[in-house]
């Protein structure tokens, strides 16, 4: 397993932000969904080693981010694209991704190629030598992912990623993550049930820190036949369901 968390707790004072989650995940996509402060950045946040957990534990492609030597193997192979990134506004888009790069030691012999082929592949060819300050927000958006991308990561966290796409570089991106997630496990958060069902592999739904549905996108949608849920796609009904049977 790639990723496998047990009782995984954070608390931020008394509000416990994820509360006991246990989460197993190979290679595949997974969709992260769930309503606003359900936990989805914070669970995010400690499997990328930004945040360590308040209680439970976590192993990251083998490893142990609690020990330092560990936890830097572990960054050297992980990508991850936060809700907001910081961007150096006169850095050029390869100057930027080359920084990650480095940061993530890639060996420098290949950090070039690395580097190239990460812009191609987010369609940013042709705003290689342009500076940030230049770009619009879904530009933005996949330096943000080029970055993330530019080590090959075993694990790959994405934290509403498509937010600020358009329709073309959404749906290029799902493709994006369909195979990026052949090789790596890849977990994305997002409010779109869209994304969920065109690219994810299994989902799981997050409510108040828990996780309260684990399945095939195809299964969540099951969970909405034959009720009064409210949605205007089958995915929705799904997940309104599964939020209301879990609140009651
Ligand atoms: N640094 C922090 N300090 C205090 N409380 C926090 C902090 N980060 C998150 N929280 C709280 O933890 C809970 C979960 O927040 P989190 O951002 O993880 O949810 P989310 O599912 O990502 O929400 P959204 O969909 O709005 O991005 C919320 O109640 C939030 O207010």
């Amino acid at each position: 397993m790639n990723v496998a968390t047990i009782d995984l707790t954070r608390r931020f004072g008394r509000t416990a932000a994820v509360d006991g989650v246990n989460l197993d995940a190979g290679p595949g996509v997974y969709g992260l969904l769930g309503p606003n402060g359900a936990g989805k950045t914070s669970l995010l946040r400690m499997l990328a080693t930004v945040i360590p957990p308040t209680s439970g534990r976590i192993r990251l492609l083998g490893q142990d981010p609690g020990v330092h030597g560990q936890r830097r193997q572990i960054r050297r192979r992980l990508g991850y694209v936060p809700q907001s990134l910081g961007f150096y506004p006169g850095f050029t888009v390869v100057e930027f991704v080359e920084y990650f790069a480095l940061l993530k030691e890639v060996p420098p012999a290949q950090v070039h190629r690395a580097v190239a082929a990460a812009v191609e592949r987010v369609d940013l060819g042709d705003k290689a030598r342009a500076k940030l300050r230049t770009l619009s927000g879904g530009m933005l958006r996949r330096v943000g992912i080029a970055q993330a991308i530019v080590n090959d990561p075993q694990l790959l966290l994405l934290d509403e990623p498509t937010a600020g796409l358009d329709p073309e570089q959404r749906i290029a991106f799902r493709a994006l993550l369909r195979d990026l997630g052949q090789q790596a496990t890849v977990i994305v958060s997002t409010h779109l049930v869209e994304d969920v069902g065109a690219a994810c592999t299994q989902v799981a739904l997050m409510d108040q820190g828990k996780i309260v549905f684990r399945g095939t996108p195809d299964e969540l949608t099951a969970r909405g036949d034959g009720t009064t849920a409210a949605g205007d796609a089958p995915l929705e009904r799904g997940y309104s369901a599964v939020l209301a049977a879990a609140r009651s």
